[in-house]
């Protein structure tokens, strides 16, 4: 307790603010590279509690800027914080806020998306995974254009258990834009509900946490920003592979607005489609006149698990791709129903 008391107690020396980091450094956010940036640190404080106690953790911030949640995450107390930033002119400051905690930051010039996080921590840190998650946090506000498919990355390697689940159950607090941050946490029947509702709430107990409002970034965004935690389960809802949920939810999902039959039955070659589409649905108990909106986690478990029988009986199955049924149909100069697209990132 009493070193508990201590550590809390750990702040970092007096720094210039951050709005003095960007005018000393010459760190104008660059439009294209969608950079908003978090100047008050009551806020960044807020964000950092929502990863839990980070007492002599160790953290992966993705996409520090100008350093706000840096300074809020080395204030917590961690042992170590490993920073991957892709712009090269955030390293100086970067690097001073390093020499203010004595070296407890390392900075790494690169691209989260290609970064290896399977090697980021030293090894001592993996816990199994039926254990509690292990003292690894991943925190960061990045550009949209790269927080949604990192988190879909990440759910892959999660239900795998490699890149940063090599550790254990790793927890994440990361900022979406809001409506991406309300698809994740949707509940059946909202009208949020989304592939990446479902693809998220299999794997990980998700939690989003509160709403930044567009105007305290600088600049400011057009829209606001959703802070989302999530902690792996030890057990998935669905307990298949992570490609056999993405295609039965992503191909249910194609259809949102109509019965969710009209989805299920792209998973079917045009000759089988009718035949197929009843038996699936009828198999898994669902009925075929609920919305994908509609659909509960366990619809989607006997879903996937009667696919997969069914891929088990047809080794060609799984192969079956609408997409390229459709465009051959194209090239051949045949009409066919058209999907209705749905945003790939929902
Ligand atoms: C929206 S700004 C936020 C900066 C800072 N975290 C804050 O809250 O003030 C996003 C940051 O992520 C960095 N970034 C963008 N894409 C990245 C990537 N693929 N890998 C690592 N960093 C990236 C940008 O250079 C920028 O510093």
């Amino acid at each position: 307790m009493a070193t508990q008391g201590v550590l809390a107690k750990y702040r970092l020396p007096p720094l210039p603010t951050i709005g003095e980091i960007i005018k000393l450094f010459n760190l104008r956010a660059e439009k294209q590279l969608s950079q908003n940036f978090l100047l008050d640190l009551k806020l960044t404080d807020k964000i950092v509690r929502k990863a839990g106690n980070l007492q002599n953790a160790y953290v992966c911030e993705v996409g520090p800027g100008p350093g706000g949640i840096t300074r809020s995450i080395l204030n917590a107390g961690v042992e170590e914080l490993l920073v991957v930033e892709k712009d090269t002119r955030f390293i100086p400051g970067l690097k001073m806020l390093n020499e203010a905690s004595s070296g407890k930051v390392q900075i790494v010039h690169g691209d989260i998306l290609t970064y290896r996080m399977d090697r980021a921590f030293p090894k001592h840190l993996k816990k199994p995974w039926d254990d509690d998650p292990p003292n690894v946090h991943i925190i960061g506000n990045l550009p949209f254009s790269v927080s949604t498919p990192l988190i879909i990355k990440w759910l892959e390697q999660l239900a795998d258990r490699t890149g940063p689940f090599t550790y254990g159950r790793t927890q994440m607090t990361l900022t979406f834009q809001k409506e991406v941050a309300e698809r994740l946490t949707a509940s059946t029947s909202s009208k949020q509900r989304s592939r990446l509702s479902i693809m998220a709430q299999n794997l990980c107990n998700v939690k989003n946490c509160f709403t930044i409002p567009g105007r305290a970034f600088v600049p400011k965004p057009e829209v606001d920003v959703g802070v989302v935690h999530f902690t792996p389960f030890i057990q998935p809802k669905i307990e298949q592979p992570f490609k056999v949920v993405e295609k039965v939810v992503r191909s249910v999902f194609q259809f949102r607005r109509k019965y969710c039959h009209h989805g299920v039955s792209i998973l079917f070659p045009e000759e089988s489609r009718l035949k197929c589409t009843e038996q699936m649905l009828r198999l898994a108990d669902v009925d075929p006149t609920l919305r994908p909106t509609e659909l509960t986690m366990t619809h989607f478990k006997k879903l996937c698990n009667v696919y997969r029988e069914m891929c088990d009986q047809n080794p060609n199955l799984f192969a079956y791709n609408f997409r390229e049924e459709l465009r051959m149909r194209k090239l051949q100069g045949k009409t066919t129903e058209e999907g209705e697209e749905d945003d790939l990132q929902r």
